[in-house]
């Protein structure tokens, strides 16, 4: 006889916002998901609503609020870099498993995530996308293959991002420049440039963010040779695609040990 496997109780965390809405709208639908808790600021204008109908799905029967349920096995989060260290010391305490996909965290930050992954399983990411995470390892690749050409590589990346994102550039760009630079070896940034500004040294990798309309998210990673340009180039179309990947995360998490994932875990890639 095959055995029924039990619902993951899924809390969303930043559940009225833009990624909010579609976490709930598509965990609604997945069967082996159940939403038990819908969670935003305390001052949040749609505080008692109920979060399918905001999500535009119908009723769901579970409210916005902003106290966190005991009985939760997962948590997805996508707010502030401050709703998400608050959110820490109670995933660390409770040993609750949470994906971890807000942006624009510090250093300190981070740590705090960091620190919670001692107590409890956490995947953190900047990007939840399958075609993104991909594009890291293609990234990788060419990184690898480029370093050592003798009349040098300029690598430039270029992200552009809906008027309403609060970070720039966004994490998944950083994360791009992070892995460049493991593997080349460039030590400093700039973020765009203006005025005299010299020849530019091979040793910084340029970042460039465009902010425009309702752009859910593209990210352009240049490597510039004498002669010839080599682009990965990553659009996704709807917010979706993040959010399919947040609750790949979610069902990821479920008896893992404590400790820090990434989507390549989560992914297998
Ligand atoms: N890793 C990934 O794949 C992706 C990451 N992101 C990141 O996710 C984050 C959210 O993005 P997006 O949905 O567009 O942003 P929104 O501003 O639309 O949503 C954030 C939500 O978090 C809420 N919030 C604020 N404070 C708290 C709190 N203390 N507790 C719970 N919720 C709180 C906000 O409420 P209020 O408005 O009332 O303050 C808002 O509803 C950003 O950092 C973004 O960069 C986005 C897409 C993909
Ligand atoms: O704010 C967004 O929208 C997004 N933020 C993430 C980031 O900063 O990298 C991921 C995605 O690009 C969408």
């Amino acid at each position: 006889m095959s055995q029924v496997e039990p619902l993951i109780r899924l809390t969303v965390h930043g559940a009225a916002g833009r990624m909010g809405q579609r976490i709930v709208a598509l965990a609604a639908k997945d069967p082996q998901l159940s939403i038990i808790s819908a969670i935003d600021s305390p001052s949040s204008p749609v505080a008692g609503r109920d979060a399918g109908e905001l999500a535009g799905i119908g009723k769901l029967g579970v409210p916005i609020t902003s106290a966190i349920s005991s009985s939760t096995d997962v948590i997805i989060d996508f707010s502030t870099p401050e709703a998400t260290v608050k959110l820490m010391a109670i995933c660390a305490e409770r040993r609750i498993p949470v994906v971890v996909a807000t942006t624009g965290l510090n250093e300190e930050q981070k740590q705090e995530i960091a620190a919670a992954s001692q107590f409890a399983p956490i995947v953190f990411a900047p990007s939840m996308s399958l075609a993104v995470n991909v594009a890291m390892k293609l990234v990788r690749e060419a990184a690898k293959a480029l370093k050592d050409i003798p009349d040098g590589v300029d690598v430039e990346i270029i992200e552009r991002h809906h008027r309403f994102k609060e970070d720039a550039p966004s994490g998944t760009a950083l994360k791009f420049g992070q892995i460049v630079a493991a593997e080349m070896g460039q030590t400093g940034h700039t973020h765009g440039r203006e005025g005299q500004t010299g020849k530019r040294p091979q040793t910084e990798i340029g970042y460039h963010a465009v902010r425009t309309g309702d752009n859910v998210g593209e990210h352009q990673i240049l490597f510039g040779l004498m002669g010839e340009t080599l682009e990965v180039y990553v659009r996704g179309h709807t917010r979706d695609s993040y959010a399919y990947g947040a609750l790949a995360a979610a069902k990821f998490l479920a008896g893992r040990p404590a400790g820090l994932y990434t989507m390549a875990d989560v992914l297998g890639l």
